[in-house]
């Protein structure tokens, strides 16, 4: 069954939902439902399954949730004992987390009614079994952490369960969740019902619907997969693969690049090469890739919505991963270090990020739509950029056709971006000198010291951080790896280096140094800047019952 109702916009207060949850929507600053949750909410309330297919960004997150919700306010009117309601299946633990969060947001002026657990974070099974005990309303999770719980006997969805939400549909399978799917479904009552979210309707969407879905509204909106271009802009400069850096130091440098930034690249080396190419120019980034701890990486991006950070290299490998390649068995799932279940590009709530760069140009044009799905989400505006060597030409070309033969653009998908290489010889040169410091020795040394530290951070220094929240606000992920040796000057674009063009857009005398600028400016002293560092770094910092982590570990020697 299609819905294809077309009457007028429906608001929140005229869905009927509890005064509770009216009020957090309006605390979270939703005046009015976006168009999927205009459509799918009023079905949810009436106990229709649901397929929903809508562009990233739509808030089809809030389309599941708000009906949940409010399922379970109006079942606590009469219900006699506490049970497990709703689960909510995402296919990464960010996902888990952000959905969770979510909820939490859409709870705050309910919170003792309604009670809502993440199991995804990779802590030892037993570990949650209390709070699973407590037989939370929602349980939000990955199939495989959720399987393992039901397995272990710590969850018992088989009497009470009457919602499923499969968040990101379309990557079930890809990730290879199909097989733990089937053995939750076998778990759970005869009757409930089920919500398939998704920013595109494929095989294995279609499959999942059949294996989930009875009679299901699909509603499938008609918008395009990408904002419009008066939302989004999409840009590409053709540059070949050794000019990326270079460009990109330009770019930042001369400010024609502004605002919170994610630069994609395809693997997890690569984010290291720009992260240790950027450091030397005194740019600070943070890596995201899937060696990193779960913790860490959703520190990384919550401290990056909360604007500590400007740029984060990303590596979207799993989205990468051809399918079919996918590690099968447990032995090459356990080989592989990588999380399984990350997920930077997938339907990650990155907020007010303005723009999109792909350093290296995605291999799928679904990889393509949901990196750029970071920016312009919600009713922000946009842009994306993508660097093109002649390589990754045909690529570029894919994308373009399914976008313009999908979203029926009437203008071309991509804009040209406007820049004269041939002006920044100098800059060129610049980022040839701090290449030739970015050895495979240093990427290697840089991606095992930033685990190493990644994993104190989240694991040694949890309990201290469980006490102390307020300490993990000065925790930074973006401190120098000093895997290549500095050279000061760098830090620095003289005169010279920008093109006459620019001059008045690089701001110069706001940072991009002159030579007057640099007389009359004295930095601060070499003790000044050891302490600051030293007061920077939480781990030196820290202050464990009066004593420096470091006296600490002193006396214990
Ligand atoms: N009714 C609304 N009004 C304004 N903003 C909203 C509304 N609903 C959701 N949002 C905001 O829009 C952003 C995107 O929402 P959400 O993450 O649910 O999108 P999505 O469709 O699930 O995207 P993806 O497919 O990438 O997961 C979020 O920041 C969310 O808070």
């Amino acid at each position: 069954m299609e819905d294809d109702d077309d009457t007028k916009q429906v608001e929140f207060h005229e869905m009927g939902l509890d005064d509770r949850l009216l009020k957090a929507i309006s605390k979270l600053g939703w005046s009015s439902p976006t168009p999927i949750q205009e459509r799918a909410i009023p079905l949810a309330l009436e106990g229709k399954d649901i397929l929903a297919q809508a562009r990233t960004g739509s808030g089809k997150t809030g389309a599941f949730s708000v009906p949940i919700i409010q399922k379970v306010l109006t079942s606590k009117q009469t219900a006699i004992e506490q049970c497990v309601k709703a689960l909510i299946l995402t296919p990464t633990k960010e996902l888990c987390s952000q959905a969770y969060k979510n909820i939490l947001e859409l709870t705050s002026c309910c919170s003792r009614e309604v009670k809502c657990v993440d199991v995804s974070p990779q802590v030892p099974l037993p570990t949650q079994r209390p709070m699973l005990s407590e037989k939370p309303d929602i349980v939000v999770g990955t199939p495989s952490r959720v399987l393992a719980h039901l397995q272990a006997g710590n969850l018992n969805i088989r009497e009470s369960l009457e919602m499923i939400v499969i968040d990101e549909a379309d990557l079930m399978f890809s990730f290879g969740y199909e097989d733990n799917v089937k053995a939750i479904l076998g778990q759970m009552p005869k009757i409930y019902q089920a919500f398939l979210m998704s920013a595109t309707l494929g095989d294995d969407v279609r499959a999942l619907k059949k294996m989930v879905l009875h009679n299901a509204v699909i509603l499938k909106l008609t918008e395009s997969q990408l904002p419009q271009t008066s939302q989004l802009t999409q840009y590409h400069i053709k540059c070949p693969d050794e000019d990326k850096f270079a460009l990109i130091y330009a770019l930042f440098k001369l400010r024609l690049v502004r605002g919170k930034t994610l630069l994609f690249v395809n693997n997890v080396d690569r984010c290291y090469k720009l992260r240790l190419f950027l450091e030397q120019f005194g740019i600070p980034a943070c890596v995201l890739n899937s060696e990193l701890p779960v913790n860490s990486r959703c520190h990384i991006v919550s401290q990056f919505n909360d604007g500590l950070y400007e740029y984060i290299i990303a590596s979207d490998e799993n989205l990468l991963i051809d399918p079919q390649n996918r590690p099968q068995d447990d032995t090459q799932k356990r080989q592989r270090k990588k999380d399984q279940e990350f997920g930077v590009s997938r339907g990650l709530d990155f907020q007010n990020v303005s723009n999109v760069i792909n350093f290296d140009f995605p291999t799928s044009v679904q990889a393509y739509i949901h990196r750029v799905g970071r920016t312009a989400r919600g009713d922000n505006k946009g842009t994306a950029l993508s660097f093109i060597s002649l390589k990754e030409m045909p690529l570029l070309e894919r994308v373009e056709a399914e976008l313009a033969g999908k979203d029926g653009q009437d203008t071309a998908v991509f804009k040209p971006y406007q820049f004269k290489m041939d002006e920044i010889e100098g800059f060129r040169y610049r980022a040839k000198d701090a290449m030739a410091a970015v050895t495979r020795v240093a990427i290697r040394e840089a991606r095992l010291k930033e685990i190493k530290q990644e994993m104190l951070n989240s694991q040694k220094l949890k309990s201290h951080f469980d006490e102390n929240p307020r300490d993990l606000q000065i925790l930074r992920h973006d401190k120098n790896l000093h895997t290549v040796k500095s050279q000061p000057h760098m830090k620095n674009v003289p005169d010279y280096l920008i093109p006459p063009t620019l001059q008045n857009l690089a701001g110069k005398g706001k940072g991009v140094k002159t030579r007057r600028g640099n007389a009359r400016k004295r930095g601060p002293s070499e003790g000044q800047l050891k302490y600051k560092k030293r007061q920077a770094d939480p781990l030196k910092s820290f202050q464990f019952k009066g004593l420096s982590a470091n006296k600490k570990r002193k006396k214990e020697k």
